[in-house]
């Protein structure tokens, strides 16, 4: 799904007003009896007291829109109207009116701190102050009205956005923030849902289809993707019938140290269960035994040093290398690193330790093989690209990195996002019981594995790290979260990938 600016929706929505030959405030109605509808189906009637306050823009319309359809079905509605400004929208004051006709109950204007209402545990908040047109931070009053309604304990649902979000830049530390539990946006997810300096403000998210032109959207330019279950599907390969193991990726898989061989023995087991056809390791001698017991799928080569790698096996004719778990930073694994860079033309995939050989030899990337895929988590991407002042700041960064090397960055978190040159994947699989030692290790070897099978080496990265969080998602359904390790998400690659084509399963994601 297109990931669209503000401008984007705009523009989106001046075409659909022309060519659908409807008014602002019909589309308006539209938007805003979606969220009624979401609002009924879950509170059935419940006799619960909501308390919708709204701006004076059309984010405040919407609200008001919300709130008389709510009074028309018999609900227990306050309407409040944040009135920071006199210079209410067209469509707002038509809704205003509209309100008056159905309720005698008018709404009550805030203007001051004095006019705040008093907010409950058991209330049911919608905020409908500001969406897309908040252009700079929330201030005064307004501010102390966001604290008031985020300190209530009262469920908070946002309109479009939470309000004090801004859809191109990050709000900054202290700024006043609407803190939702739940937010309905209209027709595109915003890119702030998913940095992590701003989408816990989101709560659980859904996006609404409001119709806008559907031919003019699909023409729009958008560089960033959010991959669900759909796009995921679109990236599939199938096996053929007639075909042997050689089709499915010589994969070498190169790391390991004393002490560290479990995290190759992840990589290669998450690399197979993806449905690799020949893997090999190339690890340091006290490995063997750990390896050929845990993994007899797997072939093995061990270097002269018992404790970490010094060498690389040139002669070795792999589809794809991955290099870089528990390898460790000794001099002796520098020197690994640089003859597998001098012996490889083909992407690879650099993970862990990898990284920061890279980082602390920059002369190296240099030599990275056109679109590699590096897979930094924030700590080694800091190392990378050096420290950022927001996430903004730090998309920009990698993609500017991304371009230098020609590279493709998967920056690891909550929702990872795969960066490829101007193009940015959101993922929008996973959990947090994937935040445990070891499930990156897996990650690389799904998308080393990927590529060995033949997939484009940004659309291995874009497929393996959602099939990775999908997996982590079957299995945190089976265990929860806390006993979640990271060999499961290996282990159950199988389920992931059936699951992407059974209908009824993780609709959602
Ligand atoms: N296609 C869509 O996405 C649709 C969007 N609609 C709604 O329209 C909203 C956008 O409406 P608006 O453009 O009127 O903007 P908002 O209602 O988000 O903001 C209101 C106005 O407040 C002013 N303002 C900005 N920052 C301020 C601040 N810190 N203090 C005081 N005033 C400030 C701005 O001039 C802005 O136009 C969307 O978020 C959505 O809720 C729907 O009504 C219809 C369809
Ligand atoms: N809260 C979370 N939600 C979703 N995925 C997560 C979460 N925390 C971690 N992950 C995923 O788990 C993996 C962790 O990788 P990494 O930090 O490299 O761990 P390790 O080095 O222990 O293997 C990443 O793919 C990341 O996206
Ligand atoms: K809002």
């Amino acid at each position: 799904m297109k990931v669209l600016s503000a401008e984007q929706l705009s523009g989106a929505d001046k075409e659909t007003i022309r060519k659908q030959n409807i008014t602002s405030e019909e589309l308006m109605e539209r938007a805003a009896t979606l969220v009624f509808n979401e609002i009924n189906q879950r509170l059935q009637g419940a006799p619960i007291p909501i308390k919708i306050f709204c701006g004076i823009g059309n984010n405040g319309g919407d609200g008001l829109v919300i709130a008389r359809h709510l009074i028309q079905h018999g609900y227990h509605v306050t309407v409040y109207v944040v009135n920071y400004s006199d210079k209410r929208s067209e469509d707002f004051l038509a809704n205003y009116e509209k309100l008056k006709v159905i309720t005698n109950d008018w709404p009550h204007l805030i203007k001051e701190e004095d006019h705040f209402p008093e907010i409950n545990t058991g209330d049911f908040v919608i905020d409908a102050m500001f969406g897309i047109g908040l252009n700079r931070p929330i201030e005064g009053w307004v501010a102390k009205l966001v604290k008031l309604i985020n300190n209530s304990q009262a469920f908070i649902l946002a309109v479009d956005m939470p309000s004090g979000l801004f859809s191109d830049k990050t709000p900054g530390k202290k700024a006043a923030v609407i803190e939702a539990n739940y937010t309905l946006s209209f027709q595109s997810p915003k890119l702030v849902f998913f940095l992590p300096e701003t989408m816990d403000y989101i709560g659980d998210l859904q996006v609404l289809d409001i119709g806008l032109d559907r031919e003019y959207i699909s023409k729009l330019i958008s560089e960033t993707f959010l991959i669900g279950k759909q796009e995921a599907v679109s990236l599939y390969i199938p096996r053929k019938k007639n075909s042997h193991k050689g089709d499915y990726g010589k994969v070498l898989i190169v790391g390991g140290s004393y002490g560290k061989i479990g995290s190759v023995l992840l990589t290669a087991t998450a690399a197979l269960k993806t449905g690799t056809g020949l893997c090999s390791l190339y690890i340091p001698e006290c490995g063997y035994d750990i390896i050929q017991t845990g993994l007899p799928e797997a072939m093995l080569m061990t270097d002269t040093d018992k404790k970490m790698l010094t060498t690389y096996p040139k002669d070795f004719d792999a589809d794809v290398v991955c290099f870089g778990m528990g390898v460790g930073t000794d001099e002796k694994s520098v020197q690994a690193l640089k003859e597998l860079l001098q012996a490889n033309n083909d992407p690879v995939v650099i993970d862990a330790d990898g990284l920061n050989i890279l980082s602390n030899n920059k002369e190296f990337l240099k030599m990275l093989p056109k679109n590699s895929v590096l897979t930094p988590h924030p700590g080694e991407l800091k190392r990378l690209i050096g420290a950022w002042e927001d996430d903004f700041q730090k998309l920009e960064k990698v993609k500017k990195f991304s371009k230098k090397y020609n590279v493709i960055l998967v920056v690891k978190g909550a929702h990872t996002f795969t960066i490829d040159r101007e193009y940015i994947y959101i993922n929008d699989s996973g959990n947090p019981g994937m935040a445990t030692a070891g499930s990156g290790d897996v990650l690389s070897g799904i998308i080393t594995s990927l590529i060995g099978q033949g997939y484009e080496p940004v659309n291995a990265a874009v497929f393996g790290v959602y099939l990775h969080g999908l997996s982590g998602d079957i299995t945190a359904e089976e265990i929860g979260y806390e006993s979640l390790l990271a060999g499961d998400i290996a282990r159950n690659m199988g389920k992931a990938v059936k699951a992407l084509f059974e209908r009824e399963s993780m609709e959602s994601k």
